[in-house]
């Protein structure tokens, strides 16, 4: 039988990520159009843990679709992974009469939803935003396509200096275990190598393919390194390896770090945002729980967080083939 759907909870946690705030902006609106109440949940699950909620209507969301970070704020809660920390956080909802959570986040995000919505018998749908690309089940998370675009830029600008100097750069950027936005930025980017945790090319691939790239008359070049490449133990280690094994080489490191989860969300981001926002409030009236609403083939798509958490989307291996030919 169909439980009544009177109030939905929606948050963020986990990285911030560009798009978040218009996801929100989708959820509210079709629970404003769906006639359901909606309460915005303040930093993820530390917020429902410490009872952080505010009714969400129609209007509280405006001037939102444009704007980076997440107007709810986002937090990591070690509290919510301990069974005290989920009580509280069932108590609290109980008390605020919501029956259903729409979460928006990454891997992490929807193993704590699993867990909680699983152990309390409560329907949970979560929404994949992350910069990181790394969720099985969906071919694209918020925020991703905003972050290649930002990323792209920044190693653009580095391409003036790496070219006016003759300088070699590694340029890292964010992906803790996931190489997609390294593998797309770097292509995107004309870079000379692209390291990625999931391909170990090792020290001496590296070495023999920038010695070509200068044979071949190149007087400068870039390497985008993903954060969890496994070929150094850190991108400036990896730096002093290349300075001390190559003659004539001046090696610079940019770490592009958190610019990479800010600014203004791309339209890709905020049309996906909008259906998947719409998609999650949609899933929840008709029953489903225990999912996240994904775009494959460019169709909305439910997935089981057991699917979803159970390892990386597969990366396209044949990228580091057309960085090979394009950078040649
Ligand atoms: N095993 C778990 N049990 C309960 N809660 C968890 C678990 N793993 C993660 N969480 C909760 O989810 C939150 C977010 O997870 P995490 O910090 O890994 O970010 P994420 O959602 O993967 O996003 P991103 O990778 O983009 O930063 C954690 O701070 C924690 O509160
Ligand atoms: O500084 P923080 O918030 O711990 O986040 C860093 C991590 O978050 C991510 O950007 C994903 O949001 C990872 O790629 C990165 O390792
Ligand atoms: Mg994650």
């Amino acid at each position: 039988m169909k439980k009544q759907l009177n109030h939905i909870g929606v948050l963020t946690s986990g990285g911030d990520s560009p798009g978040m705030n218009a996801a929100i902006r989708a959820v509210t609106r079709a629970c404003a159009y769906y006639k359901i109440n909606c309460s915005g949940i303040y930093r993820g699950y530390q917020g429902l843990i410490e009872g952080d909620f505010k009714e969400l209507t129609a209007r509280s969301v405006k001037n939102l679709i444009n704007r980076g970070g997440t107007f709810l704020k986002s937090a990591r809660s070690e509290e919510f992974k301990s069974p005290e920390g989920q009580q509280k956080a069932y108590h609290n909802l109980k008390k605020q009469g919501i029956d259903a959570l729409v979460v928006i986040g990454g891997d992490g995000t929807f193993k704590g939803a699993e867990y909680f919505g699983e152990s309390f018998d409560f329907p949970i749908v979560g929404i994949p935003g992350t910069i990181d690309n790394d969720i099985r089940g969906t071919d694209f998370t918020i925020g991703y396509d905003t972050a290649l675009n930002t990323v792209v830029d920044a190693i653009d600008k580095i391409r003036d200096t790496a070219n006016s100097h003759n300088r070699l750069f590694l340029v890292e950027v964010m992906g803790r275990d996931a190489g997609d936005i390294a593998l797309n930025a770097g292509i995107g980017a004309g870079a000379e190598e692209i390291l990625i945790p999931e391909e170990n090319l090792g020290k001496d691939r590296l070495l023999e393919s920038l010695q070509r790239s200068r044979k071949s008359g190149k007087t400068s070049s870039i390497i985008v390194v993903a954060e969890g490449d496994q070929i150094g133990k850190n991108i400036f280690e990896l730096a002093d390896y290349i300075e001390s094994s190559l003659e004539n080489y001046e090696v610079r490191v940019t770490v592009l770090g958190h610019i990479q989860r800010g600014g203004s969300p791309s339209c890709y981001d905020r049309v996906l945002a909008s259906r998947l926002g719409i998609g999650a409030v949609e899933a929840l009236r008709n029953n489903q729980r225990g999912i996240m609403v994904g775009i494959q083939h460019k169709k909305i798509t439910a997935v089981p967080f057991k699917e979803a958490i159970s390892g990386h989307n597969e990366i396209d291996l044949d990228l580091l083939r057309v960085s090979d030919i394009t950078s040649i």
